[in-house]
């Protein structure tokens, strides 16, 4: 039934939505041996720090602008098939640098494939720099420093990444004041890895409108109050946190709690391929592991749009077609 529903995605690295075959395929091209982290058709990783290690060779497979245009191209061609009109990318300039490619030309690379699935089915999607957070507060600052001059009109928010145990929010506070003094919105993961201090700390120090996953936040339940509140939305992904065993199952998972709690959830795939999930796969859970009907996942989709990073004639352009 989920198949009909309008769907939308706030949260999806596109370094993690290379499928392995096209991970194959870009090493054959470029004679890089894949033994190590592709096994068949899977990735090989058994925790967070393997899964890293993965995604990182993966990413470095990716080396040109037209790299880059086909995977955006392929991954919002999926999408619009399951049924979204909408879509925000993380997107990586370290790892596109780290492949040899400028963060200008990879951002072109994504916005012509970008648009090429615009041109096709009319989806809409807008990119966020991440800053990766293990590579510490300068890393991160140069990420929001690339963000905050505004390189290309489909960069509307900034984030980070990457390992949660490494440092404390305070260190990076300043790469989110560069995104927010330069219009961007703002995300930032927490409480993914780490628990509910890590979601206060994000609130404090950052001051975001939504955060990626948050969902240990619900270890305190202040912090849950405090979260439906101030009206913050998560950006939750069950298949990537049952995968990294955040949650030992989907019964275990916080979802529904949060959502009953008034906090504003919206459901996303993160890191697709190597989860095991899709949007599609995520939306079907709401339903079958969550309960939620048809017509609260459309409800969740609005949740979705109306937190979007998005000019205000798009979104509602956006919200028109729920
Ligand atoms: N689930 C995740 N948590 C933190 N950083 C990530 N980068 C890609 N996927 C991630
Ligand atoms: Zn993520």
């Amino acid at each position: 039934m989920t198949g009909l529903v309008v769907k939308a995605e706030l949260h999806c690295h596109i370094e993690g939505a290379i499928p392995p075959a096209l991970a194959r395929a870009q090493a054959k091209r470029y004679g890089v041996d894949t033994a190590s982290f592709i096994a068949g058709d899977r990735y090989v990783w058994h925790d967070f720090t393997t899964f890293m290690a993965a995604y990182d060779e993966a990413a470095a497979l990716f080396r040109t602008p037209e790299d880059y245009a086909l995977l955006a191209e392929a991954y919002l061609g999926e999408l619009d098939s399951a049924g979204a009109i909408y879509s925000e990318i993380f997107v990586s300039p370290d790892h596109a640098r780290t492949a040899g490619l400028s963060a200008e030309a990879y951002i072109e690379g994504l916005a012509e494939g970008i648009a090429r699935a615009k041109d096709k089915s009319g989806i809409e999607c807008r990119m966020i720099v991440v800053g990766v957070r293990h590579l510490g507060a300068e890393a991160v600052e140069g990420a929001a420093r690339f963000a905050a001059s505004r390189p290309h009109p489909l960069i509307t928010g900034f984030g980070m990444a990457g390992e949660e145990r490494f440092g404390r929010v305070a260190d990076y506070a300043r790469a989110f004041d560069i995104a927010r003094d330069a219009g961007l919105g703002i995300t930032i993961h927490a409480g993914e890895l780490v628990g509910p201090e890590s979601v206060r700390d994000a609130l404090d120090e950052v001051r975001p409108s939504r955060i990626g996953h948050g969902v240990r936040a619900i270890e305190d339940l202040d912090l849950v109050r405090r979260l439906a509140d101030e009206g913050t939305v998560l950006e939750v992904c069950p298949g990537s946190n049952i995968a990294l065993n955040v949650f030992p199952d989907f019964g275990a998972h916080p979802f529904r709690q949060l959502m009953d709690a008034g906090v504003k959830v919206t459901l996303a795939s993160d890191d697709p391929p190597f989860f095991d999930t899709s949007l599609a796969r995520e939306y079907a859970l709401g339903s079958e592991a969550f309960g939620l009907s048809d017509v609260q996942l459309r409800e969740m989709t609005r949740t979705a749009i109306e937190a979007a990073f998005v000019d205000e004639p798009t979104r509602q352009a956006l919200l028109a077609k729920l």
